[in-house]
């Protein structure tokens, strides 16, 4: 495992989440103090979500500068707009809607009910993000990168034995035949991923052990996708004890406690 990667193991779900959050508040005030703004990508899935629901509860949630923070994701699930089920909804539901950010920094993908067919809405978020690109850049720059991952050690909407997860000359893919409902989506490639500067992969519960564990141990991305994940300066898995039941001790850092000189 690559030395930037570092396991951080908390009690349960709550600790963890709410770990998170005072991590990110840290961070992204920080990143805001020093560039003026903070990017920010994010996930599905249950602990996403509880990451951003924790963040909203945070005591120091209103010391961000909101109006200087630029939101993507990952990936998101091809239904139309007001479905529950979309990771944007979830999203605003559990943050976004809270805190008074500049709606033009918020980048959600399309949905299904825009019309646009699943190519072209890939297509155009992958244009979106080539415009928002500084001069002499082809992406965004990603501070955080959250993501979750799936029992089968899918990340965003990148799956196991899928061809999308070897895919480097797009941005942006439209996903099909997704083993996880529904079927079709729309999601960042491992590439697009990787460049964020950090990556924060959330996980917990006694499904994920097996691919957490093959994950650390570099198993190939065409079984655990997961196993292909790195920021540019720093991967953290933030889990808890259930998830870390396969993680080799001598992996697991010294828990919450550790602070590197770049988060
Ligand atoms: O749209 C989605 O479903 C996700 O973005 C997906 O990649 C998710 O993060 C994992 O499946 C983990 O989800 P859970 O935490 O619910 O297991």
């Amino acid at each position: 495992m690559s030395p930037e990667r570092r396991v951080l193991v908390h009690a349960d779900k709550e600790t963890l989440a709410a770990a998170v959050a005072a991590r990110f508040v840290r961070k992204v005030r920080d990143l805001i103090e020093e560039f003026d703004e903070a990017t920010v990508v994010l996930t599905g899935g249950s602990m996403g979500i509880a990451a951003l629901a924790a963040i909203n509860s945070s005591p120091d949630r209103d010391s961000i500068d909101w109006s200087r923070v630029n939101v993507w994701w990952g990936d998101e699930r091809w239904l139309p707009k007001a479905d529950d089920e979309r990771n944007e909804k979830q999203a605003r539901e559990a943050l976004l809607d809270h805190v008074p950010l500049d709606p033009r920094r918020v980048h959600a993908f399309p949905s299904s009910d825009e019309g646009l067919d699943l190519d072209a809405a890939a297509r155009s978020y992958a244009d979106e993000l080539v415009a928002a690109a500084p001069r002499n850049a082809s992406l965004p720059h990603f501070d955080i990168t959250f993501l979750g991952m799936g029992p089968d050690g899918h990340i965003a909407s990148l799956f196991p034995g899928h061809p999308g997860i070897r895919v480097t000359e797009e941005t942006v893919i439209a996903v099909r035949n997704s083993p996880k409902p529904p079927p079709e989506r729309l999601s960042l490639t491992l590439p697009v991923i990787n460049s964020s500067a950090r990556v924060w992969a959330v996980v917990a519960g006694s499904d994920k052990a097996s691919a957490l564990g093959l994950t650390l141990a570099d198993a190939s991305i065409d079984e655990v996708p997961a196993a292909g994940v790195e920021g540019r300066r720093r991967t953290l898995f933030f889990v808890d004890g259930d998830a870390a039941a396969e993680v080799p001790e001598n992996l697991i850092d010294p828990g919450q406690f550790w602070t590197g000189a770049d988060e």
